[in-house]
């Protein structure tokens, strides 16, 4: 059974398409990685799974529940950390945590959810006080009432400092273990890169991508940039490397000219610039996940 299924899910806000007849299967016992960058849909996506918001077009089932006709047997089955977590400034993070426990009729030790958290020392504060990270924290905490069968993290690492990712990694890893399915967004590659198996790229309200880390990286290695410093640059280069098959762009600045091209390609972009012009120096970079990412979100939208 799916963890996650949405099947044409289309939000519009007036003008504004946040989503657009979007498709998507999480696994069950998948972590699964939603990216993108700010407003591509991500956090409306996330909203129309939890019922907080009605979808234009489309349905959507979590835990092969409907999520219009059986929202609480949904609740009782997931943790949430919801962007921007709601906290009550007077109640310490304990009794967030008890309130939690009671209501989602619970067994946990709200003290053992503290200090898997990070908040042992701080449980008893009222959570007005906590700093931003902590209030993070706080809602993972929350999230992890229950043992739920899944977890729905929206951009969980806001917040936190390079340990409390670490951390909030960690207990995603753990919880995953245990046996639940994660789906989390973050708008930051390198959160999602270390503990998913599948990752989904959303660009203005369209998955863009899906693959595993591996398969992304796959695509990198087909791929190389080259950049060539010459004496000068020929009239007529640019479109005679464009011409070679495995070209996928040209750009030329002053007298260097950078060539992106699939691995196969890469021999015969180098002789042809040689046989043409005077080549002063030539590197190559890799393409790393990260440009990836931002080609995929900033360019033209591809078809996943
Ligand atoms: N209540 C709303 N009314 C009008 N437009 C909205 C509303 N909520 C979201 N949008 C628009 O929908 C688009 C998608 O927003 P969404 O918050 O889902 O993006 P996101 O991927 O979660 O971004 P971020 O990483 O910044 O949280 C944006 O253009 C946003 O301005």
């Amino acid at each position: 059974m799916a963890a996650i299924e949405l099947r044409g899910v289309t939000k519009q806000y007036g003008e504004v398409t946040a989503v657009d007849e979007l498709d998507l299967t999480v696994e069950s016992g998948e972590i699964y990685g939603f990216l993108g960058p700010n407003g591509a849909g991500k956090s409306t996506t996330i909203n129309v799974l939890l019922d907080l918001i009605t979808p234009t077009a489309g349905d959507a089932s979590v835990l092969g529940y409907d999520i219009h006709e059986e929202p609480t047997a949904i609740r009782e089955r997931i943790g949430v950390v919801p962007e921007g977590y709601d906290i009550y400034n007077r109640l310490s993070g304990r009794k967030h945590i008890q309130f939690a426990i009671d209501s989602k009729g619970a067994a946990d030790d709200p003290d053992e959810l503290l200090s898997r958290v990070g908040l042992d020392d701080a449980g008893d504060r009222p959570a007005g006080g906590y700093s931003k990270g902590m209030t993070q924290r706080l809602a993972l905490g929350i999230a992890l009432v229950g043992s739920p069968e899944l977890l729905i993290l929206d951009e969980p690492t806001t917040g936190l400092d390079p340990n409390g990712a670490q951390e909030m990694r960690e207990i995603i890893r753990a919880e995953n273990e245990r046996g639940a399915t994660v789906f989390f967004s973050s708008h930051i590659l390198e959160q999602v890169e270390a503990v998913c198996d599948r990752v989904g790229i959303m660009r203005e309200g369209e998955l863009v991508a899906q693959d595993t880390i591996g398969g992304l990286r796959d695509q990198l290695g087909t791929q190389t940039t080259l950049v060539f410093q010459l004496s000068d640059v020929p009239a007529g280069l640019e479109a005679t490397v464009s011409d070679i098959g495995g070209v996928e762009s040209v750009a030329i600045d002053g007298t260097q000219i950078t060539v992106k091209a699939t691995d196969d390609a890469k021999g015969d972009v180098l002789s042809t610039i040689q046989e043409h012009a005077s080549v002063e120096d030539f590197s190559t970079e890799e393409q790393s996940l990260e440009e990836l990412f931002v080609e995929y979100t900033s360019e033209a939208p591809q078809t996943a």
